[in-house]
């Protein structure tokens, strides 16, 4: 009888939500095996936008700028109506979170960088040409059943199952048959890729045109999108064939046969959700959970947040720091979100892609007549409509003050700051994958008692004290703790100092997904960091085999391909 492979993370779908939950897996020093049935990655038209969430998530993976190489940053959008004037413009100017909003990649280059990113890790594997065909969970545990290229079958035992297998998930909709909420569009679109971009149009334009919608868009390395929207009687693939092709774009280029088409495919928008993103040990992740219609570039980027707020949780409860019964919290944190983005591209959609002339014409009418409105123009430009993640249930710790409970549950800011070494560095990277207790101008758990001490290093928490940059030494002396946990950081952007004094806080606890678990004055810490400390931690004695370096050996080799 061949042996079971022991894995305590089985990533099933090596798409980049898998592959970037698998990194930072490894980052996390968790042994995981991702398998995807295809041989290499897809090479077709599929997502295109990331923006400084994805962003801080790469840079938590340690890939940001290997995934920049390849990218277009900081890109516009336009909208344009039926007679070709533009209506509106977006181009947020902001970058609070450390990263530029809005950026176009190219996914088989990014996706190749992520895979090339799990090569660092001895206990993460990847294993292509694999699928899986059946699984059953028990309370300790998951089997499942991978059937390789070559029809050998194979077992695995792992704790956790993550199914990032896409939009018609063989997790979800074969093996659990859980329901996938929503809506299919009725229109089908024709996506056409060519390279050496013809056009001088450094921007994604929406292009209202009640006689054909249709999306163009510039990608990295000369690539150029066309999207049409496809009418009844039309049939897709007959749309693919060449003349059609050329057809669609007689109107946009001046001579399509010259154009090198490189990829061309049809698609269907779908706004569909998972009715729940957490079943036993299964989580379901990325397309597999939700899918949505392309029209504020948000797929992915919702994907992504996936990633970033699963996979602590994973590797804080396989480590034995978390109670396993939080991992509800990824459904409760995510699932809302995820169907507001799919709201407003729907929304986005119904607007943008009008057929009826008349209504098409009113549309046009009223945003070219608003646009010019400063209020109103800040709004589109800065992208103020984007729902942002805002936690009121989870890993997050309300103290009943309405001020500080605002904080919470809200994604930190990420300014650079500079560090007790002299170096500037962006604030994700000097906290790493810890949990951080950021403080401002204080240490406010100097005179902790020792058992909260250790359960904080239980929870491998860094004390950040910031301070204003440039402080005299009484200020740096009064701010240095005598506990050696303590590291200074100067404010050298003055962004902690406007985050702070704006909110009337002395401290953000904040979670390795950068979000705030919780916020307080300095007299309130010792009591809110006990309370989170008794939520999350289990009982001694629970502790899991993979928090020792040893059993991160055993694993690597368990997983070695
Ligand atoms: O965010 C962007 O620049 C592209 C968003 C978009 C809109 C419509 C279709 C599509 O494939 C992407």
């Amino acid at each position: 009888m061949t042996a079971i492979r022991n894995v305590p993370v089985l990533v099933v779908g090596a798409g980049p939500v898998g592959v970037s939950i698998a990194n930072l897996l490894g980052q996390y020093g968790v042994p995981t095996l991702v398998i995807d049935r295809s041989p290499a990655v897809l090479d077709f038209p599929r997502a295109v936008g990331l923006d400084d969430e994805a962003l801080r998530t790469f840079q938590a993976a340690g890939l940001a700028d290997e995934m920049l190489r390849d990218m277009i940053q900081n890109v516009p959008m336009r909208m344009y109506t039926a007679r070709k004037q533009c209506f509106a413009e977006i181009l947020p100017s902001t970058q609070e979170f450390g990263w530029f909003r809005r950026n176009l990649f190219s996914q088989p280059l990014g996706e190749e960088t992520l895979r090339k990113g799990l090569a660092r890790y001895p206990h993460v594997a990847l294993q292509l040409g694999c699928e899986l065909v059946a699984l059953a969970q028990d309370d300790q545990g998951v089997d499942a059943t991978l059937r390789h290229t070559d029809g050998r079958e194979e077992r695995v035992r792992c704790e956790y199952l993550v199914a990032s297998d896409g939009g018609r998930s063989t997790v979800r909709e074969g093996l659990l048959k859980l329901p996938f909420e929503g809506t299919t569009h009725p229109h089908k679109w024709v996506v056409i890729e060519c390279d050496q971009d013809p056009l001088d149009a450094p921007y994604t334009a929406l292009h209202c045109e009640p006689r054909r919608p249709y999306v163009c868009l510039r990608l990295p390395y000369g690539l150029r999108r066309w999207e049409f929207m496809l009418f009844p009687g039309e049939d897709g693939e007959q749309m693919l064939q060449p003349e059609k092709v050329h057809e669609l774009l007689r109107n946009h280029v001046s001579q399509p046969e010259r154009l090198n088409v490189i990829r061309a495919r049809v698609y269907t928008h779908n706004s569909r959700v998972a009715q729940s993103f957490v079943n036993g040990r299964v989580c379901l992740a990325g397309d597999a959970a939700h899918i949505t219609p392309p029209w504020i570039g948000q797929g992915l980027n919702a994907g992504m947040r996936d990633a970033f707020n699963l996979a602590w949780k994973l590797a804080w409860i396989v480590k034995g720091r978390m109670r396993p019964e939080l991992l509800d919290s990824y459904h409760e944190e995510r699932h809302a979100h995820a169907q507001a983005m799919i709201d407003l591209a729907d929304l986005f959609g119904s607007v943008l892609s009008q057929r009826n002339r008349f209504v098409a014409w009113m549309r046009d009418r009223f945003f070219l007549s608003i646009r010019h409105l400063p209020k109103v123009r800040d709004y589109v430009l800065q992208m103020k409509f984007k729902p942002m993640p805002r936690f009121s249930k989870g890993i997050v710790l309300n103290s009943g003050n309405a001020t500080q409970d605002e904080l919470v549950g809200r994604m930190f800011i990420q300014p650079r700051v500079e560090t007790s070494s002299g170096e500037t560095r962006r604030l994700d990277d000097v906290i790493g994958s810890r949990l951080a207790l950021l403080s401002w101008r204080c240490d406010p758990l100097a005179d902790a008692p020792p058992e909260l001490l250790n359960q904080l290093q239980r929870l491998d928490c860094v004390r950040l004290v910031a301070v204003r940059a440039r402080s005299g030494s009484e200020e740096v002396a009064r701010c240095r703790s005598h506990v050696k946990d303590v590291e200074q950081i100067q404010d050298v952007e003055n962004q902690l100092h406007f985050w702070f004094q704006g909110r009337a806080v002395d401290w953000v606890l904040l979670r390795p997904d950068r979000f705030v678990a919780a916020a307080g004055s300095a007299g309130s810490a010792v009591d809110q960091m006990a309370m989170f400390c008794q939520t999350v931690l289990p009982s001694l004695g629970t502790r899991s085999v993979h928090e020792a370096p040893a059993a991160l050996a055993q694993g690597a080799e368990a997983l070695s391909v």
